[in-house]
C-alpha cells in the first residue's frame, strides 16, 4: 500500500515530540539510569498514596507501589506498556489481522479521540467521505467543519448495501483515478459494522467481504469504527474489516465504554503503521496520551480476569443489552403499532423507529416531548443532511428500567397521535 496520498500537509508536517520519544527512555533505561531529562514531577509530592477499587463481584484492585506511582505518572504517548500487550493481545486473538507485522495499537481518550484524529489526518475541506447512513451524530460533528461532500450509500436490514457503494463510486469515478493526485476521488470510507449508531443493524460476513473488494477496487482506507463489537447479539460475533485486511487498508477503534465504563475514557486505534504513527504524533502534541490512572486500573483488572475472565464479563454485558432490546422492542409493539415501524437491532443499543404519518421528528420532540415525559433523539441528527425532514427518531434501551421503556413508549404513543391532529390542523 501506498499510504503518502491519504495524509493531508497538517499530518505530514508532525514530527515526533523530543520530549515524548525521551519519555520512552524513561522506560528503557537500567535501573541505575540517573534521569535529569525531562519535567516528570516528582511522585512523592503527590497526595495519592494509594487506590483501592472493590470490583461487583467483591474482588478489590489495590494500586500501591509501582502501579500508584505508574498511575499517578506521565507514561509514554502509545500507552501504558503492560496495557498496550494486553490489547495487543486480545486483537490477535479476536481479529488475527493479516497485517499484523506492520501494525501498530494506540491508547487513546475513548474511540471519540481516535477517530477525531485519524479524520483530521486525512480530509482536506471539501473531500468525498462515504459514509454509511444514517451516521453517528459524533461523526458527523467532527467532519461537518471540513464541508465534505458526502457519499451517503444506502442502507438496509443488513446495512451498507454493496451494490449501492459500487454505483455511488462509479457513477463518478474510475478506478484509475486513485492514480492522480488531482483527482477528487473519495479517500475514506467510514462504517460501524456491528450494532450501528444510530440503526442498530450489523453487517454480515459475506457483504463485509464485498465492501472490502470495492475498497481495494477504489483504494479506500476503510474507518472500522466498532465500539458496539461486544453488543452483538447473535450467538457468534461477525469477523471485522480488520481480519479481512490483506492490504492494511483498515483502521480499526475500539471502544471500552460499553463494556467496562465510558468515565474512564479508554479506545483504541488498531491499523497500519503509516496511518497509526502520525495520529500518535498529534496525540503527543494533544494530550500527551490517555489517563495513566485509567489504563493501570484497566491493566491490572485484565491482569486479574485474564482474557478468558474478559470475554465472560462482556458476555454478560450482550446479554444484558439483548434483554433491554426485548424489552424496547415490547414496547413498541404494544404501543407504537400502527404509529411507526422498526427493524429489530442485531447489536448496540439504540432502536432506530420510523414515525409512520410524522414528516419530521424534530419539532416533536424537541418542542413537545418534554412535556410528555419522555426524549429520544430527533433522526435529523444523525443525517448527512440535516436540513431536510426525517421521520426517524432514535431511542436507547441502555439505561432506562423496563417499567420507564414501557411507560415512555405509551407517553411516545400519546405525542405522535398528538403530533398527527396537530399536522392535520396545519
Ligand atoms: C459509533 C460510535 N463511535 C464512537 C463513539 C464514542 O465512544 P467512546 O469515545 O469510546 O466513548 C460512540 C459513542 N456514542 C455516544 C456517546 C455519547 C456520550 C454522551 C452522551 C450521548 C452519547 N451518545 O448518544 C452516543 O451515541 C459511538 O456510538
Amino acid at each position: 500500500m501506498n499510504y503518502t496520498r491519504f495524509i493531508n500537509g497538517l499530518s505530514a508536517a508532525r514530527k515526533p515530540s523530543p520530549i515524548r520519544e525521551m519519555t520512552k527512555l524513561l522506560t528503557q533505561g537500567s535501573p541505575d539510569l540517573v534521569f535529569l531529562a525531562s519535567g516528570v514531577p516528582n511522585p512523592s509530592m503527590f497526595p495519592f498514596q494509594g487506590a483501592s477499587v472493590t470490583l461487583r463481584d467483591g474482588s478489590t484492585i489495590q494500586l500501591e507501589g509501582k502501579t500508584i506511582n505508574d498511575a499517578l505518572q506521565y507514561g509514554p504517548t502509545q500507552g501504558y506498556g503492560p496495557l498496550l500487550a494486553q490489547l495487543k493481545e486480545m486483537q490477535q486473538k479476536l481479529h488475527s489481522p493479516p497485517c499484523w507485522t506492520n501494525t501498530e495499537v494506540l491508547i487513546t481518550n475513548g474511540s471519540q479521540d481516535g477517530l477525531c484524529k485519524a479524520f483530521e489526518m486525512m480530509m482536506n475541506l471539501n473531500d468525498h467521505v462515504i459514509v454509511q447512513e444514517p451516521v453517528y451524530a459524533g461523526t458527523l460533528a467532527i467532519l461537518n467543519p471540513y464541508k465534505p461532500q458526502y457519499v451517503p450509500v444506502q442502507c438496509d436490514a443488513n446495512g451498507l448495501i454493496p451494490e449501492e457503494l459500487r454505483r455511488s463510486l462509479e457513477s463518478k469515478w474510475k478506478s484509475e483515478d486513485t492514480q492522480s493526485s488531482k483527482s477528487d476521488v473519495p479517500k475514506i470510507l467510514y462504517v460501524n459494522p456491528a450494532g450501528a449508531n444510530p440503526t442498530g443493524v450489523s453487517i454480515p460476513l459475506s457483504r463485509r467481504k464485498e465492501i472490502y473488494q470495492i475498497a481495494k477496487d477504489f483504494d479506500l482506507i476503510i474507518f472500522e469504527d466498532d465500539p458496539y463489537y461486544f453488543l452483538q447479539f447473535d450467538k457468534e460475533r461477525t469477523p471485522s474489516f480488520l481480519s479481512l485486511d490483506t492490504d492494511g487498508r483498515v483502521i480499526r477503534f475500539d471502544s471500552l465504554s460499553k463494556v467496562l465504563s465510558s468515565g474512564i475514557r479508554l479506545g483504541y486505534v488498531t491499523g497500519p503503521r503509516e496511518l497509526v504513527e502520525p495520529i500518535t504524533y498529534h496525540m503527543q502534541v494533544s494530550v500527551l496520551h490517555a489517563s495513566s490512572l485509567s489504563q493501570v486500573l484497566v491493566s491490572e483488572l485484565l491482569k486479574q480476569w485474564g482474557q478468558e475472565g474478559f470475554l465472560g464479563h462482556v458476555d454478560r454485558v450482550q446479554k444484558f443489552y439483548s434483554q433491554q432490546r426485548e424489552i424496547m422492542l415490547k414496547a413498541a409493539e404494544t404501543h407504537l403499532t400502527g404509529l411507526a415501524e422498526w427493524n429489530i437491532p442485531q447489536g448496540g443499543m439504540f432502536l432506530w423507529i420510523k414515525c409512520l404519518e410524522v414528516s419530521d421528528t424534530r419539532p416533536m420532540i424537541m418542542d413537545r416531548a418534554l412535556k410528555k415525559d419522555v426524549i429520544l433523539l430527533p433522526g435529523r441528527e444523525f443525517m448527512t443532511d440535516p436540513s431536510q425532514p426525517c421521520p426517524y427518531m432514535r431511542a436507547s434501551f441502555s439505561l432506562a428500567s423496563p417499567e420507564n421503556i414501557d411507560r415512555g413508549f405509551r407517553n411516545l404513543a400519546q405525542l405522535i397521535r398528538e403530533e398527527i391532529e396537530l399536522t392535520k390542523k396545519v
